[in-house]
């Protein structure tokens, strides 16, 4: 490179995509300086055990989850400026991804680099921690030309905020700036009503009533609530999204010769991946960072679709999906794209035949899942009850934006039918759920100068009660009563949440999927959490990092607010919130399928019986199933065989689209009740 040269580097964190990219805006400005794009990934020995890739800081061993742990260094604390040093949660010492969640993250980043490729530039992939990696990278290109700065995604939670300051201070050293973009949410925080470090409001339903009140019509200038996203990628017929700017004549700017070789890391401090290195593919990276999650197996161990045979050989293949998993996708932002289009459809264009829909409707092509979502979005099976947008959304591999305007144009195209509206609303209605848990976080964890918030509350066990007061104090659960696992007991009943092995069929059934798929839906979701903190009151962070581990969709908001909120130490308006499952199995797996799926144990137990098998007479028929549930609620009495809630002599209920439960529980509520989620 010659010293006129000067290389714009964006390091991509959560924001795994090229469409709707703010840094390949700006740096393709006609006044922005670079000569180059040098965009960046670097694997975390804080989110992966790095051990098994070269010159890699070893990582503390895994006790798997089986037992709780509590971290001996400083980083074991929650609080300001302190962030952790491995892999493993913190209460339960878990892995925090497991093969499922690695599968899609690598699939995300190795097809981010394609879509690079395919746009005549490239990707640096490395290993290690950023504010390491990233001065080295800077030192090398300042020796033959500029940098004309490092640009990331602005994010809201403590541990990542605290990396970007890491990486801000040793680029500072460098005289080099770290720039932050907003490519996070659906409102960027400087469009909302209200100062989102300060004013979020606490109540779901006024934060919502803020944000619609600046109106739902799509305005290019972004004077309605939505901001049109940047058009900074199309797709190709070669199979994914390739960059294209409105400046430099649609192209992007090269990416910069590197000759990684000579570039200086410490002794074990990771390193940058080179072609023909063994990690420079995804199953080549998925070998190296799956290793230590097969040498120490967590509790009730990983998906039986992913497991190293009988041979104690690993699995050197990316793992293949379970075959009833209800996310069957790649994590790539190709995938991504293809499910709003499959999900939501699009507007017609002037010069194709799509400009009547084919369904006898003119203005919007597609959407057929959209047009039912509030009818099917409480269903339990398949991929279609609901958009499984947020898997992507967690990596960035989908931008909330794009997905957002997608809907508004929807709206827009279809309004007039009321029917039509209020399913597809109902999709903007989650996705603001989505932006209200980031924003509650970012007050909670950052004050307006992006300090960290002296009380940072996030992942204590008394949540954000301590400083909000939706309900009195006195309604709130009694932290020091809480159950605290211990995971090393095989009876402990924290344990058996995990395992699935709770003696209640809905429940377990639930744990189960996501040990098998890495999902799970919203409504099993809200109903293990609440019987892991309200019938076995243990503490709701055990929860929380088990998800963590598993949940391909994991969002650091989304998640730990969630889980406060079920667990009433969060910012739910209501203090009884406390799920029945054996109603809830019920009104949402009427017919028992689900349990039957995730309980093959259960196969010789009848309809009758199977979502209460303790009251089987014939225990034989168990296949090893608990004969008895860890507790029993008088509640649950009613819903009992032959009992005035029970399904009687099974009342089967029509099947919702795409092979969800038709939610009953919900009909004829509509968007005015804010407790729904
Ligand atoms: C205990 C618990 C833990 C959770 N952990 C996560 C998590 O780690 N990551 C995550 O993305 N969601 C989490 N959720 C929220 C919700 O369950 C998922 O977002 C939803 O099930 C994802 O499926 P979907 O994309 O098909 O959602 P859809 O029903 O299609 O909704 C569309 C989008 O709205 C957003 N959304 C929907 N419900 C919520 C909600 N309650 N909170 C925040 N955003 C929401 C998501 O981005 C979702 O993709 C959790 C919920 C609970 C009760």
């Amino acid at each position: 490179m010659s010293s006129s040269n000067s290389t714009f580097i964006h390091l991509h964190t959560l924001d795994l995509r090229i469409h709707d990219s703010p840094s390949l805006h700006i740096a393709h400005q006609p006044n922005d300086p670079s000569t180059h794009f040098l965009p960046v990934y670097i694997f975390d020995p804080r989110q992966l055990d790095l051990s098994f890739l070269p010159n890699s800081p070893a990582s503390p061993s895994s006790k798997g989850g089986n037992g709780v742990q509590k971290e001996q260094d400083e980083s074991a604390q929650y609080g300001p400026k302190r962030t952790r040093s491995s892999p493993l949660s913190r209460v339960g010492g878990f892995h925090r991804t497991s093969p499922y969640r690695l599968r899609f993250l690598l699939e995300a980043v190795f097809e981010l680099r394609e879509s690079y490729r395919r746009s005549g530039g490239d990707m640096l992939i490395g290993y290690g921690k950023p504010e390491v990696l990233l001065p080295s990278l800077v030192q090398r290109l300042k020796q033959d030309g500029e940098v004309s700065g490092v640009w990331a995604q602005r994010e809201y939670t403590v541990e990542e905020v605290g990396n970007l300051r890491r990486i801000s201070e040793a680029l500072t050293e460098l005289g080099i700036d770290l720039n932050l973009v907003d490519s996070k949410t659906l409102l960027p925080p400087a469009h909302l009503p209200f100062d989102p470090s300060k004013n979020t409001p606490d109540v779901y339903t006024q934060f919502r009533t803020k944000v619609e009140g600046m109106g739902l019509h799509l305005d290019a200038q972004g004077g309605g609530m939505l901001v049109p996203p940047l058009k900074t990628a199309v797709e190709t017929q070669d199979g994914g999204p390739k960059v294209s700017i409105d400046k430099n004549g649609g192209r992007l700017k090269p990416f910069p010769t590197l000759d990684l070789g000579v570039i200086e890391l410490g002794g074990k401090q990771g390193g940058w991946i080179k072609q023909g290195d063994e990690a420079d593919s995804m199953t080549g990276m998925y070998e190296a960072l799956s290793r230590p999650l097969f040498d120490s197996s967590p509790l009730a161990g990983w998906s039986s679709s992913v497991s190293p045979g009988k041979s104690g050989k690993r699995n050197v293949t990316l793992p293949p999906l379970h075959g009833s998993s209800p996310i069957p996708f790649s994590g790539s932002e190709k995938a991504a794209l293809d499910r709003l289009e499959d999900y939501i459809g699009h507007p017609p264009s002037s010069s194709s035949s799509d400009s009547d829909s084919g369904r006898g409707e003119k203005g919007w092509v597609g959407g057929n899942k959209a047009r039912h979502y509030k009818e099917t979005r409480n269903g339990l099976m398949g991929e279609g009850f609901s958009t499984k947008f947020s898997a992507w959304l967690s990596l960035g591999s989908l931008s909330p934006k794009e997905a957002g305007w997608r809907i508004g144009q929807m709206l827009e195209a279809l309004g007039r039918d009321k029917e039509v509206y209020k399913n597809v609303y109902w999709i903007m209605f989650e996705l603001l759920w989505r932006d209200f848990f980031q924003y509650t976080v970012y007050k909670y964890s950052l004050t307006s100068n992006d300090d960290f918030h002296p009380n940072s509350t996030l992942f204590n066990p008394d949540g954000f009660s301590s400083q909000i007061d939706t309900y009195p104090q006195d309604a709130r659960p009694n932290v020091e009563e809480w159950h605290y696992p211990n995971l090393d007991d095989t009876n402990d009943v924290g344990r058996r949440w995990c395992e699935g092995l709770t003696g209640v069929p809905f429940i377990d059934a639930n744990m189960r999927e996501l040990r098998e798929t890495g999902w799970m839906s919203n409504r099993g979701r809200q109903n293990v959490a609440s019987f892991l903190t309200k019938d076995l009151y243990c503490d709701w962070r055990i929860g929380a990092e088990f998800f963590e581990m598993h949940l391909v969709d994991y969002d650091t908001c989304s998640n730990w607010g969630n889980w406060q909120y079920q667990a009433g130490v969060g910012n739910d308006p209501r203090s009884s919130r406390q799920f029945n499952p054996l109603k809830q199995a019920k009104d949402y797996d009427p017919d028992n399928a689900y349990v039957r799926l995730w309980l093959p144990e259960l196969k010789d137990v009848p309809d009758s019986h199977i979502q209460t098998p303790w009251l089987y007479n014939d225990k034989s028929k168990l296949g090893g199933y608990p004969s008895k549930p860890l507790v029993e609620l008088p509640q649950w009495k009613k819903f009992y065989p032959g009992q005035s809630g029970s399904k009687g002599g099974r009342d089967r209920h029509r099947k919702g689209g795409g092979g969800g439960g038709k939610a009953k529980g919900n009909s004829g509520k509509g968007p005015k009740n804010s407790r729904e989620q």
